[in-house]
């Protein structure tokens, strides 16, 4: 018998509503049912204005729930807000300078993101060798020399390093959701491919639960374990596993006519 496990997220009937009571009055998150098991990789795509940043920013907790739930590991945390939630989801935006601090070094920033959900974060920032060694292992991964710009001003970082660095950062603390949201559009297309096969690698490591927005249909095919379409606040479409494998570009194409 196969053992079915709990999901580390899991939306019910998930709606948020806007303007309400005007003539402006929008669904613009539809019902929508979801979960997510542990290492599931999902690739999110959508037409501009379908709903997928509004669908990153009610699990993310930017955007409040009118009606439904969102529990993560189990907890409900529909009533959190996105500070309290730091510790259980973490975040990469398109914009490089969007997540990290330019005046703080790239090693300070690491740090605040590894005390992330901690009290006392700010207490210090003094860096001991051991924890120096750490970040210059996990930059050295990204393979865009940021492991030696460990004491550089973030800001004069290329866009390139920066959203390398971003997205270390909202790794470190392996939180239990990773929100990728169009993390590599910003970027010129070898830097782009470069920080997707990280990205990949570093889910497939730490067994991630990440959902990823992309207008690029190849690397939604090509990345994850699961893809969906949203329209009009819902998930219209989903494929997973071999019939993920299975799907063609040609197949989305043609999806995509339809709207
Ligand atoms: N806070 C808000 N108040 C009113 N309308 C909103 C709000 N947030 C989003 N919307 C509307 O909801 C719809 C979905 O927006 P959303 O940003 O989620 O789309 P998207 O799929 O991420 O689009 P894009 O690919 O262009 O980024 C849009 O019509 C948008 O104008």
């Amino acid at each position: 018998m196969t053992q079915i496990k709990d999901p580390i997220l899991e939306l019910i009937d998930a709606t948020v509503v806007v303007n309400q009571g005007t003539l402006n009055e929008k669904i613009i998150l539809d019902h929508v049912n979801f979960k997510m098991q542990a290492g599931d990789f999902v690739t999110v795509l959508g037409s501009n204005g379908a709903g997928k940043s509004t669908f990153l920013n009610v699990i993310a907790g930017s955007l409040p729930l009118t009606t439904g739930q969102i529990l993560v590991n189990g907890q409900d945390v529909t009533k959190l807000n996105e500070i309290k939630r730091t510790h259980l989801i973490a975040r990469v935006f398109q914009d490089p300078k969007m997540g990290t601090a330019p005046r703080m070094t790239v090693s300070e920033n690491l740090l605040l993101a590894k005390r992330r959900g901690q009290r006392h974060r700010l207490t210090s920032r003094k860096l001991t060798s051991q924890v120096q060694n750490q970040f210059k292992t996990l930059l050295d991964q990204m393979g865009n020399g940021l492991g030696q710009r460990l004491n550089v001003a973030t800001g004069d970082l290329s866009g390139g390093q920066r959203q390398a660095l971003s997205f270390v950062m909202a790794t470190i603390t392996k939180p239990a959701v990773l929100l990728l949201d169009e993390h590599t559009a910003a970027l010129d297309p070898k830097t782009s491919a470069q920080l997707l096969k990280v990205t990949d690698e570093r889910i497939k490591a730490d067994k991630l639960t990440a959902l990823m927005i992309t207008h690029n249909l190849e690397d939604a095919l090509s990345y994850g374990n699961r893809l969906i379409i949203i329209n009009a606040g819902q998930i219209e479409f989903e494929a997973k596993d071999q019939s993920k494998n299975k799907l063609t570009l040609n197949d989305l194409l043609e999806h995509f006519k339809r709207y």
